[in-house]
């Protein structure tokens, strides 16, 4: 409801460092909310953090999700309307962000992010994701007012949550290329200041890519702060388009005909290998998409995703079908292209 074009819609207060949880209600306090909040949590983090946060706020009102879902939105809308919620603090991985951050914009009321992992940039992001029918792409939504995000509950997270973020960026790189594309072939309207700031903060992330190892604070300060940049690029495009490409359509389809397999960063990662290969050919771009997931950790074939190279192909010929959003796929990548691009990179 607050999405207005030409409008650059972004958070008031970022907060990130070691033990910044205990700063929630002081970041929140500086905005002047009214009322008191609902606490939206999930199982983990419910322990981890959102009880905290509860107690700074007067031992305020919570509600636990469990999955992604538009039935746990709307039980989090009833529970706000039951408690007349002044505004809603999503304490959690991207499932319990976007749920909250959901159900704000749909109660017309503030929210705040508290991200318990760094797993994607929708923990800091105006996009909301919660699958619906066949749709698995993000839509516009309520932004964060304030993200609080504690590096030390984040480095003590699955170290898998961290690169899945990392992955997340460095498919950037891509996404870029495909918006430039678009805007060259389709004239879809561009920003060259998103583009930059999207493409500078994966080119950040890969140049400290030997300083990001599990269980070191600053990795997760590293991380976190691109999370937010990226999401800074979104808000000034007004779309995901600066960190959204064709291996984002690609990790959509894997999420529809294989749900629960992977998580989101780790699909766009090992799909953006593919796409540059698309995009620049035996130039060896892909290479170097390639080493930096896997100096990080990541995940750079379909068999570490978990996913059959049946299932990868099927990807990769459908995924141009999913949204109105031209890329290197064009109007579809036929199965021996696909079968070519995927193995000739390792990825299959
Ligand atoms: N808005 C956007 O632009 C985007 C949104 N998404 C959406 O985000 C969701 C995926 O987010 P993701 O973060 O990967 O998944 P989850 O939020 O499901 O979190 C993954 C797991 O990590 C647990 N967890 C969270 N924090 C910690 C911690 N500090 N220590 C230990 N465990 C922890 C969660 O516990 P528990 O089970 O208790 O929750 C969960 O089991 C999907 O719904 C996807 O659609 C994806 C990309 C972009
Ligand atoms: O995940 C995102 C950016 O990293 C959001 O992209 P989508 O709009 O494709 O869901
Ligand atoms: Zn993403």
């Amino acid at each position: 409801m607050f999405n207005k074009r030409g409008w650059i819609r972004l958070p008031r207060n970022v907060v990130v460092g070691h033990g910044v949880l205990s700063q929630t209600a002081a970041a929140v306090e500086e905005l002047h909310l009214a009322g008191t909040p609902l606490v939206v949590t999930s199982p983990t983090p419910r322990k981890l953090a959102a009880e905290s946060v509860a107690e700074q706020f007067g031992g305020c009102s919570m509600v636990t999700v469990e999955e992604a879902s538009f039935a746990e939105v709307q039980r989090v809308i009833e529970e706000a309307e039951n408690c007349e919620a002044g505004f809603l603090v999503g304490v959690g991985g991207g499932k319990v962000i976007d749920i909250a951050k959901m159900a704000s914009d749909e109660l017309g009321i503030g929210f705040v992010s508290v991200p318990t992992a760094a797993s994607h940039d929708g923990i800091v992001s105006g996009r909301g994701s919660v699958p619906e029918g066949n749709n698995r792409h993000s839509v516009a939504a309520e932004p964060p007012l304030v993200v609080v995000a504690d590096t030390g509950i984040i480095a003590d997270a699955p170290w898998r949550l961290t690169t899945a973020g990392c992955a997340d960026i460095i498919s950037n790189y891509t996404a870029v290329k495909d918006w430039e594309l678009a805007h060259r072939l389709k004239n879809v309207e561009y920003s060259e200041y998103a583009s930059a700031l999207s493409r500078m903060t994966a080119e950040m992330l890969v140049d400290n890519a030997d300083s990001i190892r599990p269980g070191l604070e600053e990795s997760a300060w590293l991380v976190v702060k691109a999370l937010v940049s990226s999401g800074v690029a979104m808000s000034i495009a007004g779309s995901s388009r600066p960190a959204s490409g064709a291996e984002h359509l690609i990790s959509h389809q894997l999420d529809r005909i294989a749900p629960g397999t992977a998580l989101h960063g780790h699909q766009v990662g090992v799909a953006s290998i593919v796409t540059e290969y698309l995009h620049s050919g035996s130039m060896g771009r892909w290479e170097n998409v390639q080493e930096a997931l896997g100096a990080l950790g990541a995940p750079t074939t379909a068999e570490e995703l978990g996913h059959s190279p049946e299932d990868f192909v099927e990807a990769m010929t459908t995924a141009h079908e999913i949204r109105d959003r031209y890329t290197i796929l064009g109007d579809g990548v036929s199965e021996d292209a696909a079968i070519e691009a995927a193995t000739v990179t390792g990825v299959i």
